[in-house]
């Protein structure tokens, strides 16, 4: 029998080579356990959250992200309020690599200003917030495109001590609050963009609901109806109705159909998304999708509705709307939706509400129809005393004589003001303009 360990053991080279692999396997065990238990500590001490740029919140969390940077300089270059140690701290902790964000600003008189934006660039950054450092880590995937947006699929991942968690909650709370405040006083339009809601240009300074004169009484009723509506919310609930209600304006063009429904959102709060059921590729599916996932706090505005289905078109209950694939049924389904709780106010609108099949306007999609028509006396009035001042009052009586006998759109009346701005005499001498 030939014992093994007696040539091993004497042979040098064989205990060396066996020593050093003992050693190194040794050393193996050691970095995997040293690995396992750093995992098992960042686990333990470190949370982070990762925000996805096709998330609603990624932009909110860049602003808030360069607004905190700038707070942070300004604050480090004046130490106002800061302990040395915290002002140390704070221009230690400057993000170093920063990115431009251009954004437009409309203001009041309709003018806009390009605004500069710097938010941390690619890379990692530390931001120190309330105490806490938190690791800012920007990553873009080129490799991986946005579809909705086209741009290159990024991340923005927050990591902190695990026990200032709360701290995340805190910046999107914060974010969302700058983000929404930016829109403070203004109307933001959203079209459709894909499957979502995208803010078309820039917000609109709010329309004033007196500025749109209708007929007596009529702007107030609706108004009212909706401000109930919006007030009901468990009242629909604690019955089991979707939270639905559908409005439409119809009559000739230019009597302030679309103009009302901009001040009604601007009066309220709200914001508007503008649905275009000829917007190529649009299906069923995903206007099914767009009525369901409408921003909160807007109201849905379908305009020229009778364009989009009139009744020849009814023929085909599978007929599609020119380049869109979107079926009248697929349309009347949208409207009835899914019995979610969430409120939804639907606006539509119309020139010729002959042409619309009933089960359209039926109650349950529009539940309460209003004409607008052309400029009744009472509006000729409003309307020449709103633009040339309640001292005119006499002539504003003449205009309305002058007027008799004719027809004229509130949109024509407009034009007729604009064109004789300071000189409510002329407006009433070229009256023939107008007709
Ligand atoms: N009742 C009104 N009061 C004040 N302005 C009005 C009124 N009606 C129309 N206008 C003015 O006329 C223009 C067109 O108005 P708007 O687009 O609201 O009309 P519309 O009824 O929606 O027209 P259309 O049916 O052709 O879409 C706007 O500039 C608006 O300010």
């Amino acid at each position: 029998m030939v014992d093994l360990s007696a040539i091993f053991s004497d042979n040098p080279y064989f205990s060396a080579g066996f020593g050093l692999l003992g050693v190194g396997a040794g050393l193996a065990v050691l970095r995997q356990g040293a690995r396992r238990g750093a995992d098992l500590l960042q686990r333990q001490l470190l949370v982070s959250m990762e925000v996805p740029s096709n998330d609603k919140s990624y932009q909110w969390v860049l602003g808030w992200l360069s607004r905190r940077g700038a707070a942070t300089i300004q604050a480090a270059e004046s130490g106002q309020g800061m302990s040395w140690m915290h002002r140390r701290i704070s221009r230690a902790v400057l993000p170093r690599h920063l990115a431009v964000q251009t954004s437009y600003k409309q203001h009041d008189n309709g003018s806009v200003s390009t605004n500069f934006t710097m938010v941390p660039g690619q890379g990692k950054h530390i931001f120190y917030y309330q105490g806490t450092f938190i690791q800012v880590e920007r990553q873009r995937n080129t490799k991986m495109i946005d579809i909705q947006s086209a741009a290159p699929f990024e991340t923005v991942t927050l990591t902190t001590l695990s026990r200032d968690r709360a701290v995340f909650s805190q910046i999107l709370a914060e974010a969302r609050t700058n983000a929404l405040s930016q829109n403070e006083g203004r109307t933001v339009l959203y079209t459709s963009f894909g499957p979502e809601w995208r803010p078309f240009g820039l917000p609109r300074k709010r329309r004033l609901l007196q500025s749109v004169i209708l007929d007596r009484n009529v702007s107030e009723s609706i108004v009212t109806d909706v401000q109930d509506f919006i007030a009901n919310g468990k009242w629909y609930d604690d019955r089991g109705i979707p939270y639905r209600r559908g409005y439409l304006l119809y009559g000739p063009p230019g009597s302030g159909k679309t103009s009302f429904i901009q001040a009604l959102a601007g009066s309220l709060g709200y914001n508007i998304c503008i649905l275009n059921l000829s917007e190529r590729g649009l299906t069923d599916d995903r206007l099914n999708h767009l009525l369901t996932v409408a921003p909160e706090r807007s109201l849905l505005l379908l305009e020229d509705v009778d364009a989009a289905f009139t009744r020849e078109r009814q023929q085909s209950e599978h007929a599609a709307y020119q380049q869109s694939m979107v079926t009248f049924s697929g349309l009347l389904n949208a409207l009835d939706g899914v019995a979610s709780s969430d409120e939804r106010i639907i606006f539509m609108t119309t020139n010729h509400i002959e042409r619309l099949d009933p089960a359209l306007i039926r109650p349950g999609r529009v539940d309460v129809k209003v004409y607008l028509g052309n400029a009744t006396p009472y509006q000729i009035r409003r309307m020449f005393t709103r633009f040339y001042g309640d001292e005119h009052a006499m002539l504003a009586d003449a205009f309305v004589q002058a007027l008799a006998g004719h027809s004229v759109s509130t949109a024509q009346l407009q034009g007729h003001f604009i064109a004789h701005k300071k000189a409510p005499q002329c407006a009433i001498d070229q009256v023939a303009d107008l007709f």
